[in-house]
């Protein structure tokens, strides 16, 4: 492709050399330049991108984009197009490099803490169930149409995400469901996308590590919002303190949904069980296969897009009973003994406690709640003192284990998590930091009847140690430990 036409939509301040030249791929990375490469330079977190300007072009790069005016050498052979902000124009070159995919499909965009992967998951699932082709990208996986990709991200790079977009448009997908997380719109990972709408879940405390505060990282989630164009929806979690503000400056058409009062879309709880939940959609009851008022919370919001997506209100509420948990997120096993291991990925304090309360809800007491959870090392520091709190208040057992380390040492990580209980509740706490051995003492406590709660992991199949990802799978280990007590019990008959 001609790199004029890449660079249509930048914001270009200057260009020296040929516009004309042709372009054989894009990258903004130095080590994946080939000859013919367009090298796209930005300023990252680690390192800047501007500092292998000189190794792409060694690479055989033919044309560079960049925002700092930082070049010392210029080739002949190279065209450099200096622009306002070289992240921006990476997601602009990105679109017209696979042909502006999300233009040609239908694309939502989910965001907020908690809730984005249930609701992207579930919407794609109604979408495929009712027989139109969609496509997915997920922290668990990205689908295009039915055939699964593993990810590396929530929101994927600009290139990697295009490329995902026009794989669906090539597929015959209608629809597109992404998340869209804080860290994607900051670093402008989205700019450029065509959405043709928007869900807000919640804001609650997480990613303080990069983000300054909780102003900043709202802030950043309502630009997604006032980014949106004017055919588009705003759907929006009114019941969530910061639910309105996504709305104050948006051009998008807007919407609410709410559990507690008046909304467009509307939802009412009958009664809990185990297996799932008795409610009301704006005025018509269900039956859904989920557990917990968060849950309702995700089934509106995808009830609400459906019907502003153009679905059939009866057909909807007809696949919505339908629907299924997704990977690692409230999943439940059944003890040979009698108790219940449920594996999420609760790993913020609000998502923890809204587990912890769905469990009671339907426990009723009849059990004891025992709690085994860690914290990942290298991010928000401190919500770990406040998850710990809320891990010992809610549950009868705390155990503390890892999460993923990291780069930190996980008895570090565990330290900060005690500190946010009083010298009563250390007490009566667990600390093991080797997951397989804490996973497996809770199972050795739990009574028939009692639930463990295994938070903080679900779908991962790993765990992140000083940069490596050895094989872990929280539903497996409790598998092992069931098959093991099976293989006891059927000794001793
Ligand atoms: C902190 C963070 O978000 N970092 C992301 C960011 O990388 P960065 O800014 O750190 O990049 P950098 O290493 O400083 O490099 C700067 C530039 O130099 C280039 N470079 C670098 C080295 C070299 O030899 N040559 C070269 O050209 C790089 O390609 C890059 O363009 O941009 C990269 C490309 O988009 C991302 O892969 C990377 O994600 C890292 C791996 C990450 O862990 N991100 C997490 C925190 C994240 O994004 N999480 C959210 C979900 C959070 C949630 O929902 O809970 C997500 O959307 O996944
Ligand atoms: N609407 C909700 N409100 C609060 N907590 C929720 C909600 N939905 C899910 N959760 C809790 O948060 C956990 C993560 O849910 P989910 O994966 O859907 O969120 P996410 O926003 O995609 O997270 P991530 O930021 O890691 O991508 C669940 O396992 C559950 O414990
Ligand atoms: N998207 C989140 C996932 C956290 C999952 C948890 N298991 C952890 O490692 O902290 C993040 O990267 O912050
Ligand atoms: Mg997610």
């Amino acid at each position: 492709m001609k790199l004029s036409k890449l660079i249509e939509a930048c914001d270009v301040i200057a260009l020296r050399g040929n516009g004309e030249v042709e372009v054989t791929s894009i990258t903004s990375d130095s080590r994946t330049v080939t000859p013919g490469s367009l090298f796209i330079a930005v300023e990252g977190i680690f390192t800047d991108g501007h500092a292998y300007i000189g190794k792409a072009i060694e690479q055989g790069a033919v044309a560079v984009v960049y925002d700092k005016p930082m070049i010392e050498e210029y080739f002949s052979r190279v065209t450099y197009v200096q622009v306002k902000q070289s992240a921006i124009s990476l997601s602009q070159i990105a679109s017209a490099w696979y042909g502006h995919p999300s233009s040609l499909l239908k694309l939502v965009g989910v965001t907020g803490t908690n809730g984005k992967t249930t609701i992207a998951t579930l919407l794609y699932d109604a979408f495929r169930h009712l027989g139109y082709p969609s496509g997915l990208l997920s922290t668990v996986a990205n689908y295009v149409d039915g055939e699964r990709y593993p990810t590396t991200h929530t929101t994927l790079d600009p290139v990697t995400l295009n490329d995902f977009l026009r794989k669906m448009v090539d597929a015959g997908c209608e629809y597109a469901f992404m998340e869209v997380s804080s860290h994607a719109v900051h670093q402008k990972r989205v700019h450029g996308l065509r959405f043709a709408g928007a869900v807000f879940t919640n804001l609650t405390q997480d990613h303080l590590d990069y983000h300054k505060n909780m102003l900043e990282y709202r802030n950043v989630k309502k630009s997604f919002f006032d980014d949106l164009p004017v055919d588009a929806f705003a759907l929006t979690n009114i019941d969530d303190k910061n639910g309105p503000v996504m709305l104050q400056n948006t051009k998008a058409a807007q919407y609410t949904y709410s559990v507690r009062g008046m909304a467009d879309f509307k939802a009412r709880i009958f009664e809990k069980h185990f297996d799932g939940t008795d409610i009301e959609i704006n005025g018509k009851e269900l039956t859904v296969q989920f557990v917990g008022t968060f849950n309702v919370y995700n089934l509106l919001a995808v009830y609400g897009a459906g019907i502003l997506l153009g679905l059939d209100e009866e057909e909807l509420l007809r696949t919505l009973s339908l629907l299924k948990p997704v990977a690692g997120r409230f999943q439940t096993l059944r003890s040979p003994q009698g108790y219940t291991v449920i594996v999420d990925y609760a790993h913020t304090p609000d998502a923890l406690s809204n587990v912890l309360s769905a469990i009671d809800g339907v426990l009723n007491r009849k059990g004891r709640i025992i709690t085994v959870v860690g914290c990942g090392g290298n991010r928000d520091k401190t919500k770990r003192p406040i998850m710990a709190r809320e891990a010992v208040q809610l549950s009868d057992k705390a155990v503390f284990t890892s999460d993923n380390p990291r780069f930190e040492e996980p008895g570090e990580i565990l330290q900060d998590m005690l500190d946010g209980l009083t010298e009563e509740q250390k007490g009566n706490t667990l600390t093991i930091a080797d997951r397989r051995e804490a996973i497996k003492t809770a199972c050795a406590l739990a009574q028939p009847g009692d639930v463990i709660l295994i938070a903080g992991k679900g779908h991962e199949d790993y765990q992140e140690i000083k940069g490596v990802k050895h094989h872990f799978d929280d539903k497996e280990e409790v598998e092992k430990i069931f098959n093991k007590l099976k293989t006891k019990s059927e000794k001793i008959e």
